[in-house]
């Protein structure tokens, strides 16, 4: 499903307009959407509070009254804002509303009407703003939002939590805590990003009755995609067949990194694993999978792969299927240029994590210059380094972050994060599984593995990316379900296969599920 900005919505309902869709029936469509929800999850004996503004978001809500109205269930709204300036659609909706049975208030103040009515209500419906938010919310609407938020009451969004920036996910100065969202025409990117993702709750989409050209737009270039899984083994499947990876990774102070890496790509559906470590690190691997098989590498005094062996991994890498260097690695002087050349040299699909993004970051001529393949997996901190772009600024708009990003370098990017995103060829993709389990030490190095072995399997870079991103954040998912804390990453890597069981199983249905919640 396509994600939008505020203005790419704009743009889609002004497009809708002129093909005959006019404002007025996708008002009626945005308001039934939201009445069919509150009808169907609270039932029509309930107690409605609304709360309606001056744009077309109140429009909405107006709508939303009167169908609730028509049904005779009891309902208060609030307008909020001067309404002499309404726009048309909403203005006749205003009207209309007038002859129907239902309490229509001013809002002044948080005072003592205001107050019962929100003790008195049952559910609570947000028409404040909606993607016409185009400043910090002050005064008393902010006042207000707090009393909404603290009253307990579950509280229905009308296209989007007011104060929440569609485009970024940005608090404007306070915003509704929904219990659920009803978005008009397609999910918001500010959806996926934090603090934004706190605020939503369920998202359910109602697509207005937009042409499905224009839901299906090709001009909108962030999606929530869900890919096929790759093909069956087949009857014949042996190892050789299944996908041979090199893990270039781990150093004296980090150990787990290479088993994690080796080891999922096992666990995740590949064929061969091979590790190139140092002899320390190769041994304790060995002791802890014997799975994987182990090209033990000389050590420099730093406790690092030494510069002696980047011959002999160059010549190793010709005999497997792809490449990934960089997790729990290190950033001396032999491992720039361990990692300079294999990013220049490797000529199969490279996946480039860890310390390689922070040592390809001082030289992006290198990476610029790569015709293969090649995917990056940086952590916000990585990213920083690699686009000399501060983490407070990307945290801000990540999405445009990332776009920019792609700009500069021309290969796949996955910003790692509460809803990871995955950057290419002017694309982002959100990987929509995941939850704060996965942020654990050695969780990033399982992804590494997870990818590779998507990649190789579905014989697609792109799509095994998100593939592999996905299933592993799925198994921290049906994880999650069962423990709340203490997991590790050994857990998440052990319970891929139950991910990939679940996958291949749901994975029809599941851009859908995600706005009712796995
Ligand atoms: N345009 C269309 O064709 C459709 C729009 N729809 C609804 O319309 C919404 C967008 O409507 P609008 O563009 O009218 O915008 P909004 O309804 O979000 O509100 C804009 C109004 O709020 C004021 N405002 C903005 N920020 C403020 C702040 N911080 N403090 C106080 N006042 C503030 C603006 O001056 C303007 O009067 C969507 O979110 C959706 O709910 C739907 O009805 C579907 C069709
Ligand atoms: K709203």
């Amino acid at each position: 499903m396509k994600v939008a900005t505020g203005e790419e919505i704009k743009r889609l309902d002004k497009l809708a307009v002129s093909l005959g869709v006019k404002e007025e029936i996708l008002m009626e469509n945005a308001g039934y959407s939201v009445f069919s929800f509150l009808k169907e999850k609270f039932g029509l004996t309930k107690k409605f509070l609304i709360f309606a503004g001056s744009g077309n978001n109140g429009g909405d809500a107006f709508v939303v009254a009167r169908l609730l109205a028509s049904f005779n269930a009891s309902v208060t709204l609030f307008t909020v804002s001067d309404l002499t300036n309404l726009k048309e659609s909403a203005k006749k909706n205003f009207e209309l509303l007038k002859n129907y049975p239902v309490e229509i208030l001013e809002f002044e103040s948080v005072n003592r009407v205001l107050l019962s009515a929100i003790r008195e209500t049952d559910v609570i419906v947000d028409g404040i703003f909606g993607t016409g938010l185009n400043r910090r919310i002050e005064g008393k609407i902010a006042e207000l939002i707090v009393e909404i938020n603290n009253s307990g009451k579950p509280v229905v969004a009308i296209d989007i939590p007011s104060g929440i920036s569609a485009n970024t996910g940005a608090v404007l100065g306070v915003a509704i805590k929904a219990t659920y969202t009803i978005t008009m025409g397609l999910p918001k990117r500010g959806f996926f990003a934090f603090p934004g993702c706190d605020y939503v709750g369920k998202i359910i989409v109602s697509h207005i009755s937009y042409p499905p050209e224009l839901t299906f737009s090709k001009d909108i270039s962030v999606e929530i995609k869900i890919v096929e899984p790759y093909p069956e083994r087949p009857t014949n499947a042996h190892k050789g067949l299944l996908g041979k990876a090199l893990f270039i990774s781990g150093s004296s102070f980090y150990t787990g990194a290479p088993y994690f890496n080796a080891l999922s790509f096992l666990k995740s559906g590949g064929g061969i694993s091979f590790l190139a470590t140092t002899e320390n690190v190769s041994r304790i691997v060995s002791q802890r999978s014997p799975e994987i098989v182990q090209i033990p590498l000389k050590e420099n005094m730093q406790g690092a792969i030494a510069k002696e062996n980047i011959e002999k991994i160059l010549e190793f890498s010709k005999n497997v299927d792809i490449v990934a260097i960089g997790s729990g690695l290190s950033v001396d002087d032999d491992t720039e240029q361990l990692v300079l050349d294999v990013v220049d040299k490797v000529e199969k699909p490279l996946i480039i994590d860890g310390d390689a993004i922070t040592i390809i970051a001082r030289h992006k001529e290198v990476l610029k210059k790569r015709k293969f393949d090649t995917v990056l997996t940086p952590h916000m901190g990585e990213f920083s380094r690699l686009t000399g772009v501060s983490i407070d600024e990307i945290k801000k708009d990540k999405f445009s972050a990332l776009f920019m990003a792609m700009e500069e370098i021309p290969h796949t990017i996955v910003l790692k994060g509460e809803y990871t995103l995955i950057g290419s060829k002017g694309n982002i993709y959100i990987n929509t599984s995941g939850n704060p389990v996965l942020g654990t030490a050695g969780s990033g190095d399982v992804l590494v593995g997870t990818i590779a072995s998507c990649i190789v399997r579905k014989a697609n870079t792109v799509e095994g990316t998100i593939l592999g991103a996905y299933i592993h954040g799925l198994s921290g998912d049906l994880l999650a379900k069962e423990f709340r804390e203490g997991l590790t990453a050994e857990d998440i890597l052990q319970n891929i296969p139950n991910a990939i069981r679940y996958y291949w199983m749901h994975y029809k249905e599941l851009e859908g599920a995600l706005y009712e919640g796995l």
